[in-house]
């Protein structure tokens, strides 16, 4: 068991542990996600997780140029998740699939979001009515101190059904309750690291394999009743505007798409959009807590920017300057997507001049570059102004790339700058939040799952005049 020829620098490995023996940290995530690595191995680290290669790129730029070609285009064959969502060793969908058929899956999604999209008045509607669905669950809960957990789950959740199924669901449908719960415990239970303990795949009861099983066939099940009903409509001559109607219609003349492939595609679709979005609107919530400075200037945006009859409009969004700061700025210090989602090498392939084999996992840590002084003055503190101008207009900064960069780009970045946006205007016109009386203050701790999501906190919330 020896490094392959001209593999990137990296911690000398050993049979069975590969390199982790030889990482600093407390726990698995903070060895890999570390700077040491960076700064004894540079830019390109290579590494082996168990007896398989993983890469990790420390440098934007490289990491830029390298997943902008075709060759890193893949995602690792996590033995886990293939006993869970994989058919004869094929996986469908978006998120864990790759391939032409992937390929061809990803166009239709980009394309179908865009027409359902951003800029449609339809959407637009149902997020605010969605946010002002939040607003009401938040008025009762004023002028005491209320744990900041679970209220943006399904407000946020329904604005994904609404566009996929033209659905919507109340606070306390058990359908939706459980729906959530699911999608919940995937997101903080899930974590890539667990595939390198193939393992436990020997042990399904104690490792939770077969849990995970039961609840992916249960969280398909309620979108398959949906499917069927938009079947039945499209056969009484419907032709439903959402994405399972648009799916439907195209799977007649493209022999690309099935059945299948959108039952999966829409598992991933609400599997990557719930917890991403509602756990960027819990972070914000706390550094608006930690930075009330920060809280008032995007108040006082809102509250100038809104147009005369109190409407906060999503196309007119590119005007929130600071609000949109304050959201890249969260992005920032809470680092939630730490790495993309790890690729993998599809062939193999070169980074840097460094020979890197087929299947390699390759993992970017946006968490070291969104902390870097070189990058951003000042890292540690909370300054939305970084990202504004001296002309006052919003800077397209290339080092923050919450949503990933290259190819296989989050799909749902529109979509997700848009509810957050909505979602946050409409909380920080409505109330204050402040520092809790009884219980400890917010300081946006976080845990790890399939992300760097945000620990649960008590704020106070004022109902402003
Ligand atoms: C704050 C919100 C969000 C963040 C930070 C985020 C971030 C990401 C990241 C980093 C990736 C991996 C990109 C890569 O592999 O290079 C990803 C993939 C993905 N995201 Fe998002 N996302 C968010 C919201 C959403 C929403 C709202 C949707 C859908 C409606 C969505 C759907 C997806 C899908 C389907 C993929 C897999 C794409 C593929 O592998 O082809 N995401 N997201």
């Amino acid at each position: 068991f020896r490094k392959p020829p001209n593999y990137p620098p990296g911690p000398p490995i050993v049979p069975m542990l590969g390199s982790i023996p030889f990482l600093r940290g407390p726990t698995l995530n903070d060895k890999i996600w570390s700077k040491d690595l960076a700064d004894q191995y540079g830019p390109v680290v290579g590494l082996f997780f168990g007896s398989h290669p993983a890469v990790m790129i420390n440098d934007p730029k490289v990491a830029k140029e390298a997943l902008s070609g075709e060759d890193l285009l893949g995602r690792p064959r996590d033995p886990l998740a293939m006993s869970v969502r994989s058919e004869n060793g094929r996986f469908f969908g978006l998120f864990l699939a790759d391939g032409e058929i992937w390929n061809h899956q990803r166009r239709f999604t980009l394309r179908t979001m865009k027409d359902l999209g951003l800029g449609k008045s339809v959407l637009e509607e149902i997020m605010i009515f969605e946010a002002g669905q939040l607003c009401d669950i938040f008025k009762s809960e004023v002028d005491r101190d209320v744990l900041i957990d679970g209220q943006f789950n399904i407000p946020v959740v329904n604005v994904l059904w609404s566009s996929i199924a033209q659905v919507r669901f109340e606070n306390d449908n058990p359908k939706i309750l459980e729906f959530m719960a699911i999608l919940r415990g995937l997101f903080r239970g899930g974590g890539f690291l667990k595939q390198f303990f193939a393992i436990l795949k020997h042990f399904p009861n104690l490792s939770g394999l077969n849990n995970r099983r039961a609840t992916n066939l249960k969280l398909r099940a309620i979108i398959q009743e949906e499917i069927e009903n938009h079947k039945d409509m499209v056969q009484t001559g419907a032709s439903p505007d959402d994405f399972i109607g648009k799916y439907l219609r195209e799977m007649e003349t493209d022999p690309y798409l099935n059945e299948k492939e959108l039952l999966h595609i829409c598992q991933d679709l609400f599997g990557a959009g719930t917890e991403t979005v509602s756990s960027t609107l819990i972070f914000s919530l706390a550094y608006l807590v930690m930075h009330p400075e920060v809280q008032q200037k995007c108040f006082e945006e809102i509250i100038r920017l809104q147009d005369i009859g109190g409407e906060i409009n999503l196309r007119e969004q590119q005007k929130f300057v600071y609000v949109n700061a304050t959201i890249n700025e969260v992005f920032r210090k809470s680092s939630m997507t730490a790495s993309i989602i790890p690729h993998r090498a599809l062939r193999p392939t070169k980074i840097m001049g460094y020979d890197i084999p087929y299947d390699t996992m390759i993992l970017t840590n946006m968490m070291l570059n969104n902390n870097d002084p070189d990058y951003f003055q000042d890292p540690e503190d909370f300054r939305p102004e970084r990202f504004i101008d001296d002309h006052g207009k919003l800077v397209k900064n290339d080092i923050l790339t919450p949503f990933g960069v290259g190819k296989r780009i989050c799909p749902g970045e529109a979509l997700a700058r848009g509810e957050l946006f909505v979602f946050l205007a409409y909380l920080i016109r409505t109330f204050a939040f402040s520092n809790p009386l009884e219980q400890p203050r917010p300081n946006a701790e976080v845990t790890w799952g399939m992300a760097r999501l945000p620990l649960p906190f008590y704020v106070r919330l004022t109902l402003r005049k």
